[in-house]
């Protein structure tokens, strides 16, 4: 541990600055500055009195700024705040850090808080942080609170939901702020040495970064069936047959391309695991990397899962709806009048009964699988499984949903598709396609459930293969191997 020196009151870093602390603070509060008067500063100052503490606010222009703060606190210049506390957020922009080398003498031995944030990710070859240090060595500087917005700091201490990531190379200096942050009615989460905060300076500008890959590829096979679907299903006929079924395209060109998407979307989580699968099965060992693109896949399988049930949601409520329509009640009526007309009593048809019976109860057990898998997924049920129950539900009851879903579009399209006309057999019907995927799967699955393939497999998984070792010692180790990650 390095030495410390402090300015201001407590002598050691290891004196408590916080309230209740003995820092020897004239007022029973402890006393922390912020650099800077903007809106993060305005923002942490209201949390910080609401908490307990006393802020002193240093500013190129206190009498400008003070009208901005609350009475009880003290905003002053930077050389008075900086001499009043010891716990420092510099609430400035990284551009201006080296406005305050003027004041570095001052600042030597004190905990310098780095709250910024960059435009784009990895803008700077250093982190905010480690730049900071770098200007200001003497000082103990910790990253932290930049997840945060300023928004959700003025929502005071009762919304206690939000992580704040802290690190700093000085393990009592980083101490202090968890604890502060802590008293803050934060969820500090220490992440270690400052090379951590590049990390951290990255978080807040992800957006949905896991979700990225599954979500573009729900749209791009979305935007793929739907635009095959109106073409087959509406410009064929009316090309044709000059039959103008173009009403069709809110509802039912949409339901038939949400099920499809669910189904792709699902098999394609159970495909990256068949691929890994064979792969360890083909370099005999379960030691060796997969190549990125499917380690990527593999990691994205909850995604791919959740926006799978989301289609299947979304299917399930287009479906219901069907029978509400306008266009289905004229039909339904067009129907009995043609009915009346051809002196046909009863129009019951067995065969078609027992399809749409059998089709809607494998939809709705193909649901219900779905949702049992999505909600396992919830990291915190997750957690209350142990790992054979949650792979039997993932994987096992993930088959059986695969498969059920399969059985739902196959009764719903064979007939449609091979009876219907002679046309549907030159242009894959939707529903053919739609079964691609999941046969693929489902003969992918058995396969591996032959004998002599699953006992080869565990043996692998249980590294005895003999060319473990051989592989193991080349230091390429499969980081995501297909059981160790979460299916869905
Ligand atoms: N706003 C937010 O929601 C969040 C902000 N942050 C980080 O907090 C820091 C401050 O952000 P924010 O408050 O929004 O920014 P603002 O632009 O609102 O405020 C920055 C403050 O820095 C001071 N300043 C401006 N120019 C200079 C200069 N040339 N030299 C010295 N000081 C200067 C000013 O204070 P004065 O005039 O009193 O000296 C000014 O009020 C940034 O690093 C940002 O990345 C992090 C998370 C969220
Ligand atoms: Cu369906």
């Amino acid at each position: 541990m390095e030495a410390i020196t402090m300015m201001g009151s407590p002598k050691s870093i290891t004196e408590s600055f916080l309230p209740n602390g003995t820092n020897g603070v004239k007022e029973d509060k402890t006393t922390i500055g912020i650099l800077g008067s903007g809106d993060f500063a305005k923002s942490l100052t209201i949390r910080l009195i609401r908490c307990g503490y006393h802020v002193v606010i240093g500013s190129r222009d206190p009498k400008c700024a003070a009208d901005f703060f609350p009475h009880v606190v003290d905003v002053t210049h930077h050389e008075d705040a900086i001499l009043k506390a010891n716990i420092i957020f510099i609430a400035i922009h990284r551009e201006h850090y080296s406005s305050l080398w003027d004041v570095k003498h001052l600042l030597s031995g004190k905990i310098l808080v780095d709250v910024s944030n960059n435009m784009r990710v990895d803008q700077y070859p250093e982190s905010n942080a480690e730049y900071l240090s770098s200007l200001f060595p003497d000082c103990h500087v910790v990253k932290g609170f930049n997840v945060t917005s300023a928004w959700a700091l003025q929502r005071g201490p009762k919304d206690a939901s939000s992580q704040v990531y802290i690190c700093s190379n000085n393990v009592l200096a980083r101490q202090q702020v968890i604890e502060l942050a802590r008293k803050m009615n934060f969820i500090p989460i220490d992440l270690g040495t400052l090379s951590s905060s590049r990390e951290i300076e990255n978080i807040p500008l992800r957006l949905f970064t896991p979700w990225k890959g599954p979500v573009v590829i729900s749209i791009g096979l979305a935007t793929f069936f739907f635009i095959y679907t109106f073409i087959r299903d509406i410009i064929h006929p009316y090309v044709r047959n000059q039959q103008s079924d173009f009403y069709k395209i809110p509802i039912e060109i949409v339901n038939k391309t949400l099920p499809i998407v669910a189904i792709t979307l699902l098999s394609l989580v159970y495909l990256a695991g068949l691929l890994a699968a064979a792969y360890q099965l083909y370099y005999g060992t379960k030691y060796r990397r997969f190549p990125p693109w499917l380690e990527s896949w593999l990691e994205c399988r909850k995604q791919l899962g959740l926006l799978s049930f989301f289609f299947a949601c979304v299917h399930v409520v287009y479906s219901m709806c069907l029978p509400m329509r306008r266009s289905e009640r004229y039909l339904f009526l067009n129907m009995a009048y043609q009915q009346v007309h051809a002196n046909v009593e009863n129009s019951w048809n067995e065969e078609e009964v027992w399809r749409i019976e059998m089709y809607i109860s494998f939809g709705i057990m193909s649901l219900g699988l779905l949702s049992l898998l999505a909600v396992t997924s919830i990291p915190s049920v997750n957690n209350a499984l142990n790992w054979r129950e949650f792979s039997f539900i993932q994987s096992t009851l993930g088959y059986v949903a695969l498969l059920i879903s399969t059985f739902h579009v196959l009764i719903y399209g064979w007939k449609r598709a091979f009876e219907e006309d002679y046309y549907r057999f030159y242009t894959p019907p939707s529903f053919v396609l739609a079964l691609v995927l999941p046969t693929i799967v489902i003969v992918g699955k058995i396969i591996l459930l032959c004998p002599c393939i699953s006992k080869r497999l565990r043996r692998i998984k249980r590294g005895r293969e003999k060319n473990h070792f051989k592989e193991n010692t080349s230091g390429s180790a499969a980081h995501v191997s297909p059981e160790r990650v979460t299916v869905m």
